[in-house]
């Protein structure tokens, strides 16, 4: 969830779960009051069910209470949130199936499950706003989601900036075409196919896999830049896209750049990938900001002011995703304190947030420094290469632009090379061990943060 929603959004709501009991299908995670409970549920129980089942096959339900005294709980994760593994247990020994929840690279997983990957619930078409940058997009997943299939539809291919509403837009298509009924839909993260495609290998099942695969009317894979250097997986996909679109089966597929501009996947596929429709998702324009800002208000049923609204849209304007998370918080503290938003509420509820976009320090000026800095070569930041020589002042780039920027883990990860969230996490925690350590080095980041800010 953490690499999901980001920092911010975590800290704010999700920290403060404690896992408790796992009895069959069924988990329950406590919270400390009830206002969080009651948040928790409304905003992310969906999702909360959708990934532990993801996790788990066998949980079919996350139970969410509000924590009273005596209650038995597993331990809270480590202080910093992201080695959870080496808590204790309080209290009781956490379930086997919380153990597992640990630990999911070392599942061998069914196959057959992962292919119905959940959709979240919140993102349809009715919830989707349109407007001019991405009305096409809007108008091109529709036509799918009504007429899969149809000539010069096929492959659907989505592409656009991060947190600009392509898995929404995708995860719509797949609830309207349910909805409708009588046709089989797969959905999945590019990563996950990965995933699934080398646990497959790994328990010998990929004759199973292909078959599953290959036998759903819409199959639709997310972020397809994952690919990018993984030639096996790669591979893969382009054996079951030309399976599935030559037995007229429809594809859907999301990417951050156009077909032609992802260097680094096969030409063939990208070919193939660019032959059907492309439909480019362009960066917000002020008055999407505003309508976008305007549903969620409507939809959570709290009165904010114009100006909040309009101060929102000027201030954040990379992503949506992040303009949600900062409505949902004002929206969250109006909740809990009784008292209405105003604009000076707004500057001190979310100034984290605003200090952030004030800077506008960029990945890319961050890799460009450190690398200046460390005189190694600015496409080493994203290149393969272990040698610490090269790897370290890669890992302080991701420190700094996890400090300086609001991009999320994932975010990061792939400016890097495309690197796995979990990679940045470490980078993260290994420079401020680096720096509690070695007062040199710590004093070289501090000059680099000092002159990124500056
Ligand atoms: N036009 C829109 N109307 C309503 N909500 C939107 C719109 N665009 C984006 N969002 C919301 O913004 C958040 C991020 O969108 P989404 O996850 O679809 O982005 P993405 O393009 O897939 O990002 P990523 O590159 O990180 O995969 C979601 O909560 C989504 O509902």
């Amino acid at each position: 969830m953490r690499a999901e929603v980001g920092d911010v959004e975590y800290r704010t709501w999700l920290q403060q779960i404690v896992l408790g009991p796992v009895d069959g299908d069924e988990v329950t995670l406590m919270l400390p009051t009830r206002f969080l409970r009651d948040w928790v549920r409304s905003q992310y129980g969906d999702r909360l069910s959708a990934l532990w089942n993801q996790e788990i096959p066998a949980i079919r339900r996350v139970e969410l209470q509000v924590m009273r005294p005596g209650d038995v709980v597993a331990a809270p994760p480590a202080a910093d949130g992201e080695g959870g593994a080496s808590a204790a247990p309080a209290e009781v020994t956490p379930a086997p199936a919380a153990r597992a929840a640990s630990a999911p690279s070392d599942r061998v997983s069914d196959t057959r499950s992962d292919l119905v990957a959940p959709l979240d619930q919140r993102f349809t078409f009715d919830t989707f706003v349109v407007g001019k940058p991405n009305e096409f997009a809007y108008a091109c997943a529709r036509r799918v989601a009504e007429k899969p299939s149809s000539v010069g539809f096929n492959p659907l291919f989505l592409y656009g900036g991060v947190g600009l509403g392509k898995t929404h837009l995708m995860h719509s298509i797949g609830a309207e075409l349910i909805r409708r009924g009588g046709i089989s839909v797969a959905y999945m993260s590019a990563e996950k196919f990965m995933y699934r495609f080398i646990a497959a290998i790994r328990s010998q099942s990929t004759v199973e896999f292909k078959d599953h695969l290959r036998s759903v009317d819409v199959l639709m894979i997310d972020d397809l830049q994952f690919l990018i250097g993984k030639d096996n997986t790669q591979e893969e996909f382009f054996h079951t896209f030309n399976a599935l679109v030559d037995a007229g089966r429809q594809i859907v597929v999301s990417a951050d750049k156009s077909p032609s501009d992802l260097s680094g996947l096969e030409d063939r596929l990208r070919t193939r990938l660019g032959c059907g429709m492309v439909a480019d998702i362009h960066a917000t324009t002020f008055e999407l900001r505003i309508s976008i800002l305007e549903a969620k208000a409507t939809a959570s049923g709290v009165v904010v002011p114009g100006k909040v609204l309009e101060f929102l849209a000027h201030k954040i304007t990379t992503n949506v995703r992040e303009l949600e998370g900062a409505l949902n918080r004002l929206i969250a503290h109006a909740n809990l304190f009784g008292r209405p938003i105003t604009l000076e509420s707004t500057q001190d509820v979310l100034h984290d947030i605003l200090k952030a976009h004030d800077r506008r320090v960029t990945i890319e000026e961050i890799q460009r420094k450190v690398s200046e800095h460390w005189n190694i070569r600015l496409t080493d930041m994203s290149s393969a290469r272990r040698a610490r020589a090269v790897a370290r002042p890669r890992q302080v780039a991701m420190y700094l632009a996890k400090q300086l920027t609001s991009r999320s883990l994932p975010e990061i990860g792939r400016k890097f090379g495309n690197r796995d969230h979990t990679t940045v996490m470490h980078a993260v925690s290994r420079v401020q061990e680096l720096m509690e350590r070695d007062t040199a080095f710590a004093e070289d980041v501090e000059l680099l943060r000092r002159m990124l800010e500056s």
